[in-house]
């Protein structure tokens, strides 16, 4: 296998690769551009104008992303995936996936769209220099624009995987997105309905991709990621990259469940409570009435919408950040 198919094992041992554009037997041609970062081109006569922007790792501790990411640049690498798509492939924080941890400073998913400017520290770099390889990777003009950024989550979940759609002013949601995901594996779509820091939300909004956050089950470490199933998210993504995707039916988006947000719930002090069990499961739903979080100045959280469901519950968080979405069912009636 050519030397830049094992960009995995370059970016954990923090090296870089001595040749640093390598071609294929097929003619594809793969160019590493800064650590974790490696682009990967199809030779022009085969190129069907896909730019294909994946990324795993933003945070360290998500492994089968990964393992799935340095899949499908092995399959590349050894030319038995051909590329028809121009392909991004990003580990997004090489320092916190060497640690094995979520982040080292500060977390590199709350620093897109500009949150870097008034930050410091190497992931603040970070996220500066993906947002600079995301915006030269989708400059090329006429082509479709596709980003999946991959996670796991910290705990279980009742729809264990789902995507979050991010959000623009004047922009609907794309039905024939949502049965690619749905084709893909996954069960539920969170729709957002402002805008986000976080990597999807910023090539959604600042660089015309569609963008996805992608939940594909537990974060767990290198090797024992058995119990995340992503088989059919990767057999899409195979197709996608080598340009032969069964059609969709666009229609009836197959029993795809489709939540909006209601509301963040925000830490803002050290007096930030929530009243849920360490173990509660993401999609966990909440009774109209109970009061979800207390802070500073008697500020109580207090479910008020019918069938309400909590995702990413995290009282870690540090203050000023997002410590859990309170979401709502929806439907497909404002998608494009
Ligand atoms: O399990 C959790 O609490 C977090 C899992 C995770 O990392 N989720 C992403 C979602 C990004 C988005 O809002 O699109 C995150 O929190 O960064
Ligand atoms: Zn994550």
């Amino acid at each position: 296998m050519l030397a830049l198919g094992k960009l995995l094992e370059l970016t954990l041992a923090g090296r870089e690769p001595a040749e640093k554009t390598q071609l294929t037997v097929e003619g594809v041609r793969m160019r590493w551009l800064s650590e974790g970062a490696l682009e990967v081109r199809p030779p022009e006569a085969r190129d069907n104008g896909l730019d294909l922007l994946l990324s795993a790792g933003i945070h360290g501790n998500e492994t089968a992303p990964i393992e799935l990411l340095d899949r499908l640049l092995h399959d590349i690498a050894r030319g038995d995936l051909k590329p028809r798509a121009r392909i991004l492939f990003l580990f997004g924080n090489p320092e916190a996936i060497r640690k094995g941890e979520r982040f080292v400073e500060q977390d590199v998913n709350r620093l897109f769209n500009g949150r870097h400017e008034q930050s410091s520290g190497s992931e603040a770099l970070r996220a500066c220099e993906l947002e600079r390889l995301a915006a030269s990777f989708f400059s090329l003009p006429d082509r479709q624009r596709l980003h999946y950024d991959l996670h796991t989550a910290i705990r279980g979940s009742k729809i264990e995987q789902f995507a979050l759609y991010p959000w623009k002013e004047g922009r609907q949601h794309s039905r024939l997105e949502l049965a690619r995901l749905r084709a893909a594996g996954m069960e539920a779509v969170l729709l957002q309905n402002k805008p986000s820091i976080v990597f999807s939300s910023y090539t959604y909004d600042k660089l015309g991709a569609e963008a996805f956050t992608l939940e594909l089950g537990k974060a767990r470490p290198f090797g024992q990621n058995d119990g995340v199933n992503v088989s059919l998210l990767e057999t899409r993504l195979q197709q996608i990259i080598e340009g032969n995707e069964p059609q969709m039916a666009e229609q009836g988006l197959d029993g795809l469940q489709l939540f909006s947000v209601a509301r963040e719930i925000i830490k803002h002090s050290d007096a930030f409570r929530l009243n849920l069990p360490q173990d509660i499961e993401n999609f966990s739903e909440l009774e109209m009435g109970y009061v979800l979080a207390e802070d500073l100045a008697n500020t109580r959280w207090v479910i008020e919408e019918e069938g309400a469901r909590i995702i990413f519950p995290n009282p870690k968080v540090k203050n000023g950040l997002r410590a859990g979405i309170l979401i709502v069912p929806t439907t497909d009636e404002n998608l494009a």
